[in-house]
């Protein structure tokens, strides 16, 4: 049996994509999601799931981040998870629910929800939590307030709440990928089944030259590397730094995406492997 770290506590989307995937190994909550990467880099764990980005909101920036800035490890899988937001209340104001004060949740189920909060929910006070079955235990432990949290059904079940509104998500095609983080780069794969490889490449530019974000995507381009995934993200050591983060759509070969990382240190590039790994899509 495996340990596999998730951000926890039980019941949140990261728990049920770990419940999946991970069936018969010995699943273990974090706090936070550093928390949980660090728990694979000291050794607690042998993975670690967290999530990378979502359809509505983006990358989770605190987990791209924390992996870029304080600890490399390699992304060895990856699974992508529908993701369906409810509005929860405790039992005793399973009737008051329009007259909540403050509703919890993570930040970006709060950003998934905007159109409803704005709209049904105008006065709420929003607070953001470390994840969403966090807020959902917050209700439960305060039945004499009036309060709410956005959570999925596992956890109105776990922590034995009210859902007053299901499927709050602005937007239907709701999903959120999870990336399995592992110590090592590793030969066997993290789980038996999968529906595809990606592999992952973070780009800095050379500094000042004209057409360098041109010439690194042309790189791909001419190789018919598909691309599923371009994003820039602050290098943090000054205003106008940033580094690109790359997904091509297939295992990292021999020949087509060495070449590519060849081609683009020829031309002043700095590339990092995050990884080359199979994905699962959760149904
Ligand atoms: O809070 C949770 O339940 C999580 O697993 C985190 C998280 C996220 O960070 O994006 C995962 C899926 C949803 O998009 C909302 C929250």
């Amino acid at each position: 049996m495996r340990k596999v770290g998730y951000l926890g506590p039980r019941a949140t989307f990261t728990h049920i994509a770990v419940q999946t995937m991970f069936q018969r190994d010995e699943h273990l909550p974090y706090r936070t999601i550093p928390a949980c990467v660090d728990a694979v880099v000291n050794g607690e764990v042998e993975y670690g799931i967290v999530p990378l980005e979502n359809a509505l909101e983006g990358s989770v920036n605190l987990t791209l981040d924390y992996l870029i800035h304080e600890k490399r490890l390699p992304i060895v899988g990856e699974i992508v998870l529908p993701i369906r937001q409810h509005l929860m209340v405790h039992p005793n104001h399973a009737k008051e629910w329009q007259e909540l004060t403050t509703v919890y949740s993570h930040s970006h189920a709060i950003a998934q929800c905007h159109k409803f909060l704005h709209t049904t929910l105008s006065d709420v006070l929003l607070e953001a939590t470390t994840s969403t079955a966090s807020a959902a235990q917050f209700v439960k432990e305060h039945p004499e307030q009036v309060i709410g949290a956005i959570a999925n059904e596992l956890a109105a079940k776990e922590y034995g709440l009210h859902i007053a509104q299901p499927n709050i998500h602005d937007y239907n095609h709701n999903t959120t990928r999870f990336v399995v983080l592992h110590r090592s780069v590793q030969q066997d794969t993290p789980f038996d089944v999968h529906d595809g490889y990606k592999t992952t490449l973070m780009i800095t530019l050379p500094s000042d030259q004209a057409g360098a974000l041109h010439q690194v995507l042309s790189a791909f381009g001419w190789r018919k590397l598909n691309l599923s995934k371009i994003e820039s993200r602050p290098m943090k050591t000054g205003l106008g730094n940033y580094f690109f983060i790359v997904d091509i759509e297939q295992k990292m070969d021999d020949v087509l995406i060495p070449s590519a990382i060849a081609e683009l240190e020829a031309l002043g590039c700095t590339v990092n492997l995050l990884g080359s790994y199979p994905y699962f899509l959760i149904k």
